[in-house]
């Protein structure tokens, strides 16, 4: 997996024991996933679907950096489904691990439209083709 993104744990993140509340953590998944699939689906119509059991393993504190990662599980007809791990930078202890998340890929009317994608696409090589 690979871990793209990283987040400092601020005062504002904090729940009142005082460590990263989980919603904000949801929120980052959720805006990690949506990333992503935009990206890999060149398509910025994409929405959330569903989430799998979310297992809170351990928390963050204040002045945590916290690191999420991402990887395809499967590339479906209209869907992208992701496997997500979000774990401490310095400890490299797991934090939480949402294994299935469904995005699903609209169309202009918002229904749910063929993405056409059957694998991980890197923006190096579609730059290369293109000739840039
Ligand atoms: C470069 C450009 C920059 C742009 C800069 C943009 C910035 C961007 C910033 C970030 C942005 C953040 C964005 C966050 C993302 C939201 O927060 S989205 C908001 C929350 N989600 C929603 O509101 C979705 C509400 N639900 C719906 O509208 C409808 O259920 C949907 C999604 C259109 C799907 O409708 P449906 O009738 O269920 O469709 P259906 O054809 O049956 O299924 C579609 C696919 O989903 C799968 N599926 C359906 N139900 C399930 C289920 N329960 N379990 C598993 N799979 C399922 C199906 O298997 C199917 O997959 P495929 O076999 O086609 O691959």
């Amino acid at each position: 997996m690979r871990f793209h993104t990283r987040k400092w744990v601020k005062p504002e993140d904090l729940n009142a024991n005082g460590t990263l509340f989980g919603g904000k953590l949801l929120a980052w998944i959720d805006e990690e996933a949506a990333l992503y699939s935009i990206i890999q689906l060149e398509n910025k119509k994409v929405v959330t679907k569903y989430m799998s059991e979310i297992d809170f393993k351990s928390s963050a504190k204040e002045g945590d950096i916290v690191e999420i990662g991402i990887e395809p599980v499967k590339f479906g007809k209209t869907s992208l489904v992701l496997d997500c791990e979000v774990r401490n930078k310095m400890t490299r202890e797991s934090i939480i691990r949402v294994a299935n998340i469904v995005m699903v890929n609209l169309g202009e009317d918002g229904e749910p439209k063929p993405h056409g994608k059957t694998q991980i696409e890197y923006v190096k090589d579609r730059l290369a083709q293109t000739g840039h």
